[in-house]
């Protein structure tokens, strides 16, 4: 669902991958629609091709990627909620007899990764927020420019209120190396959109692992947003948090120690959320 710049690349990324042997694409704008269908059959690749959305409810996965996306005067990704959540009650309507596994990438992603859950009734361990991947990886890279080794996982919202765990870096990291690090992620992306108007290749490459991951039931521990009912001591949202994922979604949801600068932060995403999506009208 949407066929932009994320939807349009991870369906030419999975099809020459051989990760599916049938798309169905949905998008509002019907000539870019037409053209990512021609596009992706002119690769010559044996792979069924439709735009037709009624088919998507018995889908296998659907990826979640239709609405706005920011632009440099759109500061945060929360800032696209009232935009994007008529676009996620359109996609609920499409998806009323949905029963395979949801991927939300539409930002503000853990919001609408809440709202398609609890609107559509499709049940939480089948929702799967996209985003803590791509901040993990971005974490890593700053981890390794200060020449910080291990391994670097990245909680909470995707958002502003991301929180880098640094509880399996092998060196101690104070707290305002910290903050300074927080402080370069929280603007990473923005540095792609400033440049080419969207980020690609970093969220392509780490959903289609996400997709690899499910369809081969890997059964390992990724950062993925999750609908939370009593975990974390949160409810009502969802949040990143590490999560086991295999052929039926999420199979389990880790509950890991965080030390107390990591913890505070994470209260803090889990109540800027919450606060979120008890505005929501579900
Ligand atoms: N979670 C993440 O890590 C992550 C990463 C990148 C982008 N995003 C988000 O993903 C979303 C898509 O980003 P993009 O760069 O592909 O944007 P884009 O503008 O290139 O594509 C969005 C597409 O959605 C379509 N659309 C709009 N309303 C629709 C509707 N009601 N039904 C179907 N299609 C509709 C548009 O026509 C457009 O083709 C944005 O919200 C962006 O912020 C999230
Ligand atoms: O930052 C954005 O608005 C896009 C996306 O959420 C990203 O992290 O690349």
């Amino acid at each position: 669902m949407g066929v932009g710049k994320i939807g349009g690349e991870v369906a030419f990324l999975a099809s020459v991958l051989g990760l599916v042997d049938e798309l169905i694409l949905h998008d509002t704008s019907v000539p870019l629609l037409e053209a990512q269908r021609l596009d992706l059959l002119h690769t010559g690749l044996d792979i069924e091709v439709s735009t037709d959305s009624r088919a998507a409810e018995s889908a296998d996965i659907c990826l979640f990627a239709a609405g706005s996306p920011r632009n440099p005067l759109i500061k945060t990704r929360a800032d696209l909620l009232s935009a994007n959540l008529p676009v996620a009650d359109a996609a609920i309507r499409t998806l009323s007899r949905f029963d395979g596994i949801l991927i939300t990438v539409t930002n503000p992603m853990d919001v609408n990764n809440y709202y398609l859950c609890n609107k559509s009734g499709i049940d939480r361990h089948r929702c799967i927020g996209f985003g803590g991947q791509l901040d993990s990886a971005r974490f890593n890279l700053a981890l390794s420019e200060r020449c910080l080794s291990g391994e670097g996982w990245v909680f909470g919202e995707h958002g502003e209120h991301q929180v880098p765990v640094f509880g399996r870096i092998s060196e101690g990291v104070l707290p305002e190396m910290r903050e300074e690090i927080l402080t370069e992620l929280r603007g990473s992306s923005m540095e792609v959109i400033n440049g080419k108007g969207g980020t690609v290749f970093g969220p392509a490459y780490h959903i289609i692992d996400l997709i690899r991951q499910i369809l081969c039931d890997s059964r390992q521990t990724i950062p993925c947003s999750a609908v939370l009912d009593g975990e974390y001591g949160l409810d009502r949202c969802s949040l990143g948090v590490p999560v086991q994922i295999g052929k039926e979604g999420i199979r389990t949801i880790e509950e890991w120690p965080l030390d107390g600068w990591e913890q505070q932060k994470f209260d803090a995403a889990g109540a800027f959320v919450q606060g979120l999506c008890q505005n929501l009208d579900l």
